[in-house]
Formats: C-alpha cells, sequence, structure tokens
C-alpha cells in the first residue's frame, strides 16, 4: 500500500508539466495552479503497482476532475499504453467486480469474454479508447462529468428501443465523485471493419478535385448516396431517441433562451477572435431571426457534437458514435433537451468542413474552390433529403425550418472558430469563410 501512496505522489507531482501535453487535455488555455487526487483505487497491489485515480486539476477559478490509470513503470507512468494492465479492467468488467468502490459492471444478460490484452488506439481525441481483440472497445473518459455520462445514458436508452445505428453498449465503470456515481469508462461493441466518414468523405473530395473535368455525379468517388443514408440514420436516431426518452415542443421562453445562449457564445468568441469582428452584425440578426421560425419546434435529447467524425460506415449501415456532446460545453446544457437540427445543422457544417480544407494553405485555386462549392452543396443536399425521408412527424423536414437551420449551422461556425483558434489555427479560415458564405459578408482567403 506504501508503494502504491508513493506511486500516487509521485504521478500527482509530475502532473502539472505532464498533463498540457496530452491530446485528451481539455484546459491547455490557461496555466495549471494545482492538482491534488479526490478517489484512489489500487487495482494490482504487485510488481508493477496499478492504480485508478481521479485528480482535481484547478486553472485559477476553474476545478475539474480528471481521470489516469498509472503504474510503477520506470519510464511512462500512464497505464493505458500497456497491453497487459489494461486487460486487467476487461476481466473485471466481465467478473462483475468491485475494488474499493469502483464498480466494474456489464449490461444486464451480456457476457464478456475475459483474457485479452487492451490496445490502446491511435486517434484518440478527448479521450482514450483501448480495443480488446476484434471484440470491444473501452473509452475511458478523460475529463469526467459527476453523475453518468451522457454517451452511455443516451447509447443505453437507444439500445433499448432496438436502436440499429449505435454500437452494442456492453460495460461500464462507475465510481462514486462529489457523492454521485459517476461513469468514468464506457465498453461497447468494437466494429474492426468500420471506416470512418470523415475520411470516406475526404477520400470522395480528394477524388473530384484530381478529375478536373469532371463533375461531383460523374467521379468514381461520388459520395451522395452516402450521405443520403447518412442523413436517414441520423433521423432514424433522432426518432428512437424520441420514443426512448420524449420530445416536447419548445415554448417561446425556450427560443429565447437558445437564441440568447448563441449571442452570448458569439460575444465570448469574438473578444478571444477578433478575425471574427467583421461578421458579428449579420451573425446577430441570424440568431434573432431564428425567433421567426414558423411552426411548432420539437425539443429532445440529441447526439449534441455531430460530424463526419462521429459516424462510422459498416457493412451493414451508418452508426453514430460519441453521444457526449460538445467537450467544452458545460454538462447541464449537453443533458438538456434540445433542437434535433442542431444534429442537421453540425452534419452539414462537416461536409462543408470536408469540402474546404483540402485548400488550406493553397495558393488560391479559382477551379479547386468552386468544385469544392459543388461537393459540398451536392453532398448537402443529399443528406437533408435522406433526413427528411425517415425524420419524425414531430420533427419533420429541416428544410421547413429554414431560419433556424442556418441560426444554428452559424452557431457551430462561431463554436469552430474557437475550437480552431484553440487546437488548430491554420485551419480558422475554415469556419470564418463558411460565416462569410452564409452570411454574404465577403470571402475569406482559405
Ligand atoms: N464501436 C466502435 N467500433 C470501431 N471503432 C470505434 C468504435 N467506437 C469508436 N471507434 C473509433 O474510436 C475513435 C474515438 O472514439 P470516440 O467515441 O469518438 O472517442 P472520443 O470521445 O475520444 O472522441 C473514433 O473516431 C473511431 O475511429
Ligand atoms: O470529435 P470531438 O468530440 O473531439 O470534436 C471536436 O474536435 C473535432 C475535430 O476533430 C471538431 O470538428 C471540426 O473538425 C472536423 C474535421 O476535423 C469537422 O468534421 C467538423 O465538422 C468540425 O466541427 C469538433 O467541432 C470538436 O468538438
Amino acid at each position: 500500500m506504501t508503494e502504491a501512496h508513493d506511486l500516487v505522489d509521485k504521478v500527482v507531482a509530475e502532473l502539472p508539466a505532464w498533463l498540457p501535453e496530452q491530446r485528451w487535455f481539455g484546459g491547455k488555455d490557461r496555466p495549471i495552479t494545482s492538482v491534488r487526487p479526490l478517489r484512489t483505487t489500487v487495482l494490482r497491489d504487485g510488481a508493477p503497482v496499478l492504480v485508478h485515480l481521479v485528480v482535481e486539476v484547478e486553472q485559477g477559478d476553474r476545478r475539474e476532475p480528471y481521470q489516469l490509470l498509472v503504474a510503477d513503470q520506470p519510464d511512462n507512468h500512464d497505464a493505458t499504453g500497456d497491453p497487459e494492465l489494461t486487460g486487467l479492467l476487461l476481466d473485471l468488467i466481465a467478473e462483475g467486480r468491485e475494488v474499493g468502490g469502483l464498480v466494474f459492471a456489464h449490461e444486464p444478460g451480456v457476457e464478456i469474454q475475459a483474457g485479452l490484452r487492451g490496445r490502446r488506439i491511435t486517434s484518440e481525441q478527448s479521450n482514450t479508447s483501448l480495443v480488446f481483440g476484434s471484440q470491444y472497445i473501452l473509452k475511458l473518459f478523460r475529463k469526467l462529468t459527476f453523475g453518468e455520462n451522457p454517451d452511455l445514458v443516451l447509447q443505453r436508452a437507444l439500445h433499448e428501443v432496438g436502436c440499429e445505428h449505435i454500437a452494442q453498449p456492453l460495460g461500464s465503470i462507475t465510481g462514486e465523485l462529489d457523492g454521485r456515481g459517476t461513469t468514468v469508462g464506457m465498453l461497447q461493441q468494437f466494429l474492426p471493419d468500420a471506416v470512418d466518414g470523415w475520411a470516406m468523405a475526404t477520400t470522395s473530395v480528394r477524388d473530384l478535385m484530381t478529375e478536373r473535368d469532371l463533375h461531383a455525379d460523374e467521379v468514381g468517388g461520388d459520395f451522395a448516396g452516402e450521405a443520403q443514408r447518412l442523413g436517414q440514420a441520423v433521423a432514424t436516431v433522432h426518432a428512437d431517441l424520441e420514443r426512448a426518452l420524449g420530445a416536447e415542443h419548445a415554448d417561446a421562453d425556450d427560443i429565447e433562451r437558445s437564441v440568447q445562449a448563441m449571442v452570448t457564445r458569439l460575444d465570448d468568441v469574438v473578444a478571444r477572435v477578433p478575425e471574427l469582428e467583421p461578421y458579428v452584425p449579420a451573425l446577430r440578426e441570424a440568431f434573432e431571426q431564428a425567433r421567426d421560425t414558423p411552426g411548432a419546434v420539437a425539443i429532445q435529447h440529441i447526439h449534441g457534437d455531430l460530424h463526419l467524425g462521429q459516424v462510422l460506415r459498416t457493412v451493414h449501415g451508418w452508426l453514430l458514435i460519441d453521444f457526449e456532446g460538445e467537450p467544452g460545453a458545460p454538462i447541464d446544457e449537453r443533458t438538456a433537451l434540445r433542437s434535433p437540427l442542431r444534429d442537421v445543422a453540425g452534419m452539414l457544417r462537416s461536409f462543408d468542413y470536408a469540402a474546404h480544407q483540402l485548400l488550406v494553405g493553397r495558393p488560391e485555386d479559382h477551379q479547386l474552390a468552386v468544385r469544392a462549392l459543388e461537393w459540398s452543396r451536392r453532398n448537402r443536399a443529399a443528406f437533408t433529403q435522406g433526413y427528411a425521408e425517415s425524420a419524425s412527424q414531430t420533427v419533420g423536414d429541416p428544410r421547413e425550418r429554414g431560419y433556424l437551420l442556418r441560426a444554428f449551422e452559424l452557431d457551430k461556425a462561431v463554436y469552430e472558430v474557437a475550437y480552431e483558434h484553440a487546437n488548430r489555427p491554420e485551419w480558422l479560415t475554415v469556419p470564418l469563410s463558411s460565416i462569410a458564405r452564409i452570411t454574404g459578408e465577403g470571402a475569406v482567403q482559405s
């Protein structure tokens, strides 16, 4: 035990320098003022010692809990890269064990094969995911949200109503934090042959760009059929979420709150990214016009951060993953009932991204810019068509909610301006040029 405590002390002392170098650390914008352990569970007390650790990271007035898996190993304490040690997590889930208040559980009726090693995936993003054999994927949430994680709650609810467009949830790891059972891990069925939508879409754009004389519908890699099927899948997931958890109609107060939230986000982002300044009047006007949307607006649980990187094409069709919502948004906002058109808008933005990111850093090429716009328009239209074909009666055809859809798309683009500014400054022109196009406020060089 003293060995475990010494290890925790050593690791915690190193965290202020180590955390900002991690892809999944969401607080790279401010210096760390202190780190303290919140919860320590010794999972293995022999060489090497394995400890599950939750720490509170303080950055001025911001305090956030992060999850770590640490081992007593010479050069690297982060045990998520050790296949033998992470294998223990799956074994504990298979056995349905509880260790020091940390509950490892499999979903009712599910049997998990133990004895597999956990391979960390290289494309790790906001969290860390481990693949076991070709069957399972375990996501370890890095920044924790007190209580049950919406990723697990929504996918469980979808599975219960038989949704065909998600990977089956198979298990979870839960620990008490702040007096609440908090999800720290989620086990799901792994789809070894899946290709993500971003890879497929950007391949299609590249095909079009190399064929200078042909149009999008004439080249081999046309994506419009897939985009339409993706629209159907997203609408079906929304209808399934409505069946599982219900839907309501937004009243005037809900719409007003939503408009105010978009304006507040705009003010906040423009204060950090002055390049957004010229578009502020047009953006405000677009957000305020959302009030004029005719007819009732449905609100329900939604995905919340839908883009082409969050959808997987399998031999059986499209799947949606990662129902956690925008990683930077507060949990109350992420779990609130919202218009499904926000997800539609997120995906429309993503088609625009896929088309225009290939122009980043290239000298101006009018022909390529025209091609990018052509690809984007064709696939956005196909996606919306597919969505309208499968939309529930409550949600209806997105094309009949033009003001709202436009406002949501611009709101997402404002979020992306902040995201690119903080993460990939060279891509800032992608959302900025979309804002210029949609608001008709002049062009931005890609
Ligand atoms: N069920 C699955 N089958 C196959 N690959 C998956 C599955 N779930 C996730 N992935 C892969 O893992 C990556 C990260 O998963 P995601 O849930 O988006 O994690 P994060 O919250 O870290 O962004 C995805 O981009 C995808 O490539
Ligand atoms: O996948 P995450 O939940 O970590 O989402 C964040 O990162 C995304 C980038 O990886 C970012 O998405 C933006 O870039 C994508 C291309 O890389 C594009 O398809 C999306 O449309 C665009 O929004 C996402 O916004 C952010 O929350």
